[in-house]
């Protein structure tokens, strides 16, 4: 993001300190939609750099805006101050605004405000909180304000390991620029932001698309990109056919929540590998699926008519299921391998150097530490996961409430879409029934992974406007309506 902001200064006609007011103006538009009320206290606090610089800027800005209790703390702790930040002091200095310096901890214990805008550092964290900026960001806490913080929390590492004991400025929502920061989409920010909001500063969006980085988000227009249309003259045939080796007479939930899925994605055909106890189930709620009854089977007779396959959905770990997910492996076709057959998967290593290129692994945060070792904190399990996904040359779709999906090429895909009213049994289960629906359509295993995780997320938040939890039966059927709703934004 740094090397974005320098290139957008570079390259067109907008100065460092015009690009600070952009980000100033971006948060405020923000601040003002959650906090209307031009009467309550509103205490601001700037260190020296250019995050304290943007603090000076959003005072000034929303006393324009006619809030009449704005107070700006500037943070004295160091003599160093940044160029923009100078500019932005002189400026507030030709105002009204109460201005007033803290040269120790102390300053800050008598401060009655009802609101903190946290701007004392920003992404320019070099090392850990301590001595007096540790101590700041405790009083802080300690006054449980509201606190926005401007970009990042102070002592919030945007980027890489983050410490154990986080001991920085504890925020109510961080509204960041241009792009969220990597470390926003793992669960150990919930300790220093219980919300993030992007907005945007004008830096450059081509330039930000091009920069080489491991990281990318998977956005709306990159799905408009992959998602083709049905064309005329198509058939069931032209759709794949798909099969879901799932289920145990105690959780055929799963099975037949998987192959919801799959038939509202676009399947042409769905074959569930069920128990022969699911049977009456499935044919009354899904006559459209045909079954193979699992009883009979430690193979697939004749797996190749399949253009895709998945295995493990409340499928129960056996000898049986060992046996037949090794023949799946065998046979080469393509694979989604989720729940009990990770588990497998974790019991058999032997099985994971046979695993076939592309093929998609599935695993929340404990089938991952079951496969691949247990991890202590996010950063060094997705640093695991795209190490794996590099050498077993397969997907893993690390599932989380920002699912990360990492590709042999060592990218990783971070889907924004999702929510917490969808944290119930069964959304895993939805998942795989899509990403299997997709690449029985010939979407490329990255590309069914890609867009299954984004529309299984977008059909979530739709549902979750209106309800409080959002069950998995109500994501499976919502698919095909955010499919149709992609597909119609790309015909305008
Ligand atoms: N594209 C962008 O990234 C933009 C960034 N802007 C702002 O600029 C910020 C980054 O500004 P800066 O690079 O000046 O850095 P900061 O303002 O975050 O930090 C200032 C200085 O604090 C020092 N410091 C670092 N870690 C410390 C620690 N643990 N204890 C004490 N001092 C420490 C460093 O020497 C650093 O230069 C962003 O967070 C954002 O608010 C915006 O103004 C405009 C656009």
């Amino acid at each position: 993001m740094r090397r974005a902001d320098e290139f957008t200064i570079a390259t067109t006609p907008i100065a460092s300190i015009d690009l600070m007011e952009n980000a100033a103006r971006a948060f405020v538009k923000s601040f003002v939609k959650d906090e209307f009320d031009t009467t309550k206290k509103i205490a601001i606090f700037c260190g020296k750099g250019n995050n304290g610089g943007d603090g000076l800027a959003i005072a000034h800005i929303l006393i324009a805006k006619g809030y009449e209790n704005i107070k700006v703390y500037i943070i004295n702790f160091t003599k160093k101050q940044s160029d923009d930040f100078a500019i932005n002091l002189q400026r507030i200095t030709e105002t009204q605004c109460d201005r007033f310096e803290i040269n120790q901890v102390s300053d800050v214990k008598h401060i009655e405000t009802d609101i903190i805008i946290d701007a004392i550092l920003g992404s320019g964290l070099n090392k850990p909180l301590e001595g007096a900026y540790q101590d700041l960001a405790q009083l802080i806490n300690g006054l449980n304000k509201k606190v926005y913080a401007v970009d990042v929390p102070t002592g919030f590492f945007a980027e890489g390991e983050l410490p154990e004991n986080y001991n920085g400025v504890k925020a109510f929502k961080a509204i960041c620029f241009q792009r969220p920061k990597i470390n926003f989409f793992f669960p150990e920010s919930a300790h220093a932001t219980e919300k993030f909001e992007v907005v945007e500063i004008g830096l450059d969006e081509d330039f930000i698309q091009n920069e080489a980085s491991d990281f990318c988000l998977v956005e709306k227009r990159d799905i408009e990109q992959i998602l083709k249309p049905r064309k005329l003259f198509t058939h069931k045939g032209t759709y794949g056919h798909a099969l879901i080796v799932a289920g145990q007479p105690n959780t055929m939930g799963a099975a037949l929540l998987s192959v919801s899925a799959c038939l509202h994605t676009g399947a042409g055909l769905t074959t569930a590998c069920i128990p022969q106890s699911g049977l009456t189930a499935l044919n009354t709620s899904m006559p459209e699926v045909m079954a193979l009854s699992r009883d009979e089977y430690t193979r697939i007779e004749n797996p190749a008519k399949y253009q895709a396959i998945a295995i493990g959905p409340g499928l129960g770990v056996s000898t049986e299921n060992e046996k037949l997910l090794e023949s799946l492996i065998a046979s080469e076709q393509p694979l989604v391998i989720d729940a009990d057959a990770l588990n497998i998967l974790a019991e058999r290593q032997d099985l994971m150097s046979k695993l076939t290129e592309n093929t998609i692994l599935t695993p929340h945060i404990k089938e991952f530490d079951r496969l691949f070792g247990e991890h202590k904190t996010w950063w060094h399990r997705v640093q695991t996961a795209r190490q794996e996904a590099q050498k077993l040359k397969t997907i893993i779709v690390l599932k989380n409430q920002f699912t990360l999906i990492c590709l042999p090429n060592g990218k990783v895909h971070i889907n924004p879409t999702g929510n917490p009213a969808m944290a119930q049994g069964g959304m895993g289960d939805v998942l795989t029934g899509i990403i299997v629906g997709f690449i029985a359509q010939k979407y490329t295993p990255d590309e069914a992974v890609m867009m299954a995780c984004f529309i299984h997320g977008q059909a979530g938040d739709f549902l979750a406007k209106r309800n409080y939890v959002v069950t998995a039966a109500s994501v499976a059927k919502r698919i095909s309506k955010e499919i149709k709703k992609i597909m119609d934004s790309i015909d305008k």
